[in-house]
């Protein structure tokens, strides 16, 4: 089952054809990873989605067409964004942070500090102050206090140590339990551990979808999609 359905998506930037046709389905549990070389559309395709950019095609969600919805209405669907800058403001505390994200009456604060234990200990820490790996857990905690239906995740472990993309790998894969995530990712390693489905964007088009696990263990076809295979990733750990 589906929760999200893309088709055709096209976004043109400044005259420029960023988006060609777009197809993404958004499983309605677990991970689905969005691939592709660097460049190859996966941010835009997400600000397409989110309406941060103009864009036509169709978006629909759980089977409700959204793609002439702003931003604004898109959230309050339930669609929960974490950016790949992370867009937690430094000079506040954690707590400030999360608090800032509020939308609904009751927000799920017992969910957050059971996946992200570590933030309830720094509440009040200045948030510029944590490291790359906590700056990500406030980001996706965010994303989980309002109930949401959908997570949607820009490359969360970009740049972070190998220790704390493992951290972070647990945290998405708790949060999954929770909430279907969209995960636009370039570790393979945390898309084999996470993720049941993905798809493959290259130059702006839709260029393979399918279960992780096949494309994975196609060296051929993960070379050509996404420019890897000789040089495999270490697997992650299991854990914390
Ligand atoms: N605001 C913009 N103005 C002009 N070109 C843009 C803009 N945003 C993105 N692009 C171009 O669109 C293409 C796709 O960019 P996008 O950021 O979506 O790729 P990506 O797959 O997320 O790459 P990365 O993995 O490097 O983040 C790139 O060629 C990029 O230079």
């Amino acid at each position: 089952m589906s929760l999200l359905d893309v088709h055709d998506l096209r976004v043109v930037i400044g005259g420029r054809h960023i988006l060609h046709g777009v197809d993404l389905t958004v499983a309605a549990s677990g991970v689905t990873a969005l691939l592709g070389r660097n460049g190859a559309g996966k941010t835009t395709t997400v600000r397409g989605i989110l309406g941060l950019l103009p864009r036509t095609g169709s978006v629909l969600l759980d089977g409700e067409q959204t793609v002439q919805l702003a931003t604004h209405e898109l959230v309050r669907r339930g669609i929960g964004y974490a950016p790949e800058d992370r867009g937690v403001f430094a000079a506040l505390t954690v707590a400030e942070n999360l608090r800032l994200a509020e939308r609904v009456p009751e927000p799920a604060y017992g969910l957050v500090h059971d996946l992200f234990p570590e933030l309830k200990q720094r509440a009040q820490q200045a948030a510029g102050t944590l490291s790359g790996g906590q700056q990500q857990m406030v980001a996706i905690a965010r994303t989980l206090l309002n109930g949401n239906r959908l997570i949607i995740a820009d490359e969360p472990t970009k740049g972070l140590a190998p220790r704390v993309v493992t951290e972070v790998a647990h945290a998405l894969e708790r949060a999954a339990e929770a909430v279907p995530v969209l995960l636009v990712e370039q570790n393979l390693a945390l898309v084999r551990r996470l993720a049941e489905h993905c798809a493959v964007i290259a130059d702006g088009r839709t260029a393979h979808q399918g279960p992780a696990r096949d494309l994975l263990a196609d060296a051929e076809a993960a070379r050509r999609l996404l420019g890897v295979g000789r040089h495999e990733p270490a697997p992650i750990p299991e854990g914390p």
